[in-house]
């Protein structure tokens, strides 16, 4: 057991979950929400041509104060015109409506003497001024193809799926959700619908874990509970080792210094593993490794430390794994109330980020209090008491 900072395992974890796999996928909902692995680039102008962006007139003034126009032509959205305005002459247009060459401006049909609706008039009167170029959209005036419109790196949002697919793109480089089994450990785990006896308990963290990694981008591919039986975790592992779709095992339980403590047996005499106890609280128990090939990170039992430690821990190597450039920065706040903490470990507190920007941590080590939480307190090593106004730092959950 060494003694090792918590930015230390943090790195290590990491290190351990290294890069991960990236594809082409569609550029659809799909892809949302994931990173993009290359830069995206534009395949086509934005707007694809010049259109109107008024149901109205495309004008082609014969002279400056010319009011009154023949109207050559009707261009409905989706149609390509096969006239050209000359000098003088209108054509009906709707939004969106590819424009006819010549066109000078579009004049919104309230701005005419036309009927919005029914055939198009044979001749037109336009209302008031006209500034060549209003209504018009040129082409390319978005984006024009060859551009990049999403670097590296950056998330594909909603809005990045918009501008993709109208510059014409169908696909984007992507990083891929990290496949991730989590394993329960413990004797006394009662999975849901099942009698915990006189000294069981009911069985919280395997889904817990798990929807903490899906929130992490992962795609949770099996989720288990396993005795305190060596033989049973040494299976289990082995089985999900040799599962070419697994390429990450999260466990809790079993990592501290009792006499049943199934992951630490199992895996510590592996020389691919550490367990070290960090100067952290909660989630000070820690371990991690390789199981064959597979990668293997075991967080402590108790529902609030497995909690804290993937926040902490794993959650910054999944995000650098599925393309995030950079660190989460955590948030200053203000400590709502003096509150005693204890020095010599970094502390993350569950805590409640008010709107007023000050924190409030009720009794912490409960899991009501994490249920609470939207955010943790980092209390650094060295303090021991936060006083009704410090400045602390804030990591949203
Ligand atoms: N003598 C020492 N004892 C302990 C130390 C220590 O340094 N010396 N460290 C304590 C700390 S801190 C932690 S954290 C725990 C970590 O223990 P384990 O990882 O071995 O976890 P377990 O013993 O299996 O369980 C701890 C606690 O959490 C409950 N638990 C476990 N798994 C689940 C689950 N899947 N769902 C719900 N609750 C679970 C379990 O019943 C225990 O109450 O060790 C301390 N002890
Ligand atoms: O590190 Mo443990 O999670 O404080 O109880």
């Amino acid at each position: 057991m060494g003694h090792v900072s918590v930015a230390e395992h943090r790195a290590a974890v990491a290190r351990l979950l290294g890069v991960g796999r990236v594809a082409q996928v569609a550029l659809d909902r799909h892809a949302a929400g994931r990173r993009l692995a290359a830069d995206l680039v534009a395949a086509d102008d934005l707007p694809r041509f010049d259109n109107s962006a008024m149901d109205g007139y495309a004008v082609c003034p014969g002279s400056p104060d010319q009011r009154s126009h023949p109207v050559v032509g009707d261009v409905p959205a989706g149609s390509a015109p096969d006239f050209v305005l000359a000098p003088g002459e209108a054509a009906r247009v709707m939004t969106g409506a590819r424009l006819p060459e010549g066109t000078v401006a579009v004049v919104p049909v309230e701005r005419t003497d036309a009927s919005p609706t029914g055939p198009a008039p044979s001749r037109v009167t336009v209302v008031g001024e006209v500034a060549a170029g209003q209504h018009v959209r040129l082409r390319g005036e978005d984006v024009t193809a060859g551009t990049v419109i999403g670097t590296a790196g950056s998330a594909v949002t909603p809005a990045l799926i918009a501008l993709g697919r109208s510059a014409g793109c169908t696909t984007v480089e992507v990083h891929l959700p990290t496949r991730v089994a989590v394993v329960a450990t413990g004797a006394e785990l009662a999975p849901p619908e099942t009698d915990p006896g006189a000294g069981g308990i009911h069985e919280s963290n395997s889904d817990m874990v798990a929807a903490l990694a899906a929130a992490a981008g992962c795609d949770v591919r099996r989720v288990e509970v396993c005795s305190d039986e060596p033989d049973d975790l040494r299976r289990l592992l082995d089985e999900l080792d040799a599962d070419p779709e697994v390429d990450l095992v999260v466990t809790t339980g079993g990592v501290s210094v009792g006499a049943y403590e199934v992951v630490r047996q199992v895996c510590s005499p592996l020389p691919t593993f550490d367990f070290v106890h960090l100067a952290m609280q909660p989630g000070g128990p820690q371990g991690l490794g390789r199981y064959g090939s597979t990668p293997v990170v075991c967080l402590p039992g108790t529902p609030v430390g497995a909690f804290v430690a993937f926040h902490v821990l794993v959650r910054p190597g999944l995000d650098r794994r599925h393309g995030e450039p950079g660190a989460r920065p955590g948030h200053a706040a203000y400590a709502g109330r003096t509150r005693r903490t204890r020095a010599g470990r970094v502390q993350f507190v569950t805590s409640v980020l008010h709107d007023d920007g000050t924190v409030t941590s009720p009794d912490a080590r409960h899991l009501t209090a994490l249920a609470a939480a939207n955010c943790l307190v980092e209390v650094p090593e060295g303090i021991d008491q936060l006083i009704d106004g410090d400045v602390v730092v804030v990591h949203p959950v």
